[in-house]
């Protein structure tokens, strides 16, 4: 378990971590989302006594970091996978941290071989993919056996076949009871990851909740409509009773009504309908809006379409935590 108080982090003028409060509990995969620059990275160097907290604290199985005896065998992080000597080979730069660490030697070849790279364990990692390092440093993470495992942006740069080995290899650790905390900034990644979800923009605390919840309440499905006589269509809409808000190309946005339902109220009124389609939100979508306020970096891409207007005002409200 990880335990968050009030967690902050500035660096002169930047706040970079901002009151975090939240715990990360055995047996699941807790997802830690949010865009470029959130404060992921800082929090998880904080949760490791590798940055110093400028307020509040951050508890491993109820200690600080440094209280811990033997602390690769209670919590292993990869956090950069380049983080490493290049001169050494896979075996020797494991073998040098189990001996640091009091961790035996056989423990090196086990390992070695749950991450695939028993075949090149004697090679100098400088040669190494950025695959291969990322397995190496998921290899160097596994080393002491701990029960509190972080991932920091595990999957970035990675194949296909890589980001499904890492996506397996994060469910059977949670599954054998242990704490996964990882860190991405792409929602679809941790929708097939994670069971809970912690998202932060600019340091802040957006949301803490199941990933199941955030996907019922986000993945809502609208029904989207046009008709070349759209002020008649949304008169006939409102005086039936049914709420529609503007969309994109004009286009009017309907929630919790069936589309065969809608057709035939048109129909009744003669009204053309040159659009009629079932639409459901996606998660990414429903991200960029949990965050739109938090993004640090935007790009000016005049090309780039804005995410689509969400039917409704309170799409991701419910996740924003309150006060933030
Ligand atoms: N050592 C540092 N000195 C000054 N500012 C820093 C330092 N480390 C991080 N920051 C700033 O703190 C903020 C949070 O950075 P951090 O790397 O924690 O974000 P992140 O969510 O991990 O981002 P990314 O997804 O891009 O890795 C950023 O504005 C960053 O520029």
């Amino acid at each position: 378990m990880i335990e968050l108080e009030g967690l902050t982090k500035r660096y002169g003028d930047k706040l970079a971590v901002d009151r975090l409060t939240f715990s990360v509990r055995p047996g699941v995969i807790t997802g830690f989302l949010g865009p470029n620059g959130a404060g992921k990275s800082t929090t998880m160097r904080m949760v490791l006594d590798l940055d110093n907290p400028t307020g509040g604290t951050v508890l491993i199985d109820g200690r600080h970091y440094r209280q811990l005896h033997n602390p690769l065998r209670v919590v292993g992080a990869l956090l950069d996978a380049k983080a490493m000597h290049g001169g050494r080979s896979a075996y020797h730069h494991l073998l040098c941290l189990a001996q640091s660490n009091g961790i035996p030697r056989s423990r090196v070849r086990e390992v070695l071989d749950t991450v695939g790279l028993t075949p090149v364990a004697g090679k100098r990692t400088k040669g190494f993919s950025l695959g291969m390092g990322q397995r190496l440093g998921i290899a160097a993470a596994l080393l002491g056996d701990p029960q509190i495992l972080m991932f920091d942006e595990p999957v970035n740069g990675l194949d296909p076949e890589g980001i499904h080995w890492i996506r397996n290899l994060m469910k059977s650790l949670a599954a054998e009871g242990r704490t996964v905390f990882v860190s991405s900034h792409l929602m679809s990644e941790m929708a097939l990851t994670a069971d809970h979800l912690v998202v932060i923009g600019q340091g802040r605390l957006l949301a803490d909740t199941s990933m199941s919840g955030f996907i019922a309440e986000n993945s809502r499905g609208y029904v989207r409509m046009r008709s070349p006589d759209q002020e008649r269509l949304k008169d006939v809409l409102s005086g039936a009773g049914i709420t529609a808000v503007p969309g994109t190309e004009g286009a009017l946005e309907v929630q919790g009504e069936d589309a065969a339902h809608l057709g035939e109220l048109a129909a009744r009124h003669r009204i053309v309908l040159h659009e009629l389609s079932p639409q459901r939100a996606s998660l990414e979508e429903a991200f960029m809006r949990l965050t739109a306020g938090a993004v640090e970096y935007h790009a000016h891409a005049n090309h780039q379409p804005p995410p689509p207007a969400a039917p409704g005002p309170a799409w991701g409200d419910d996740w924003r935590k309150k006060g933030s």
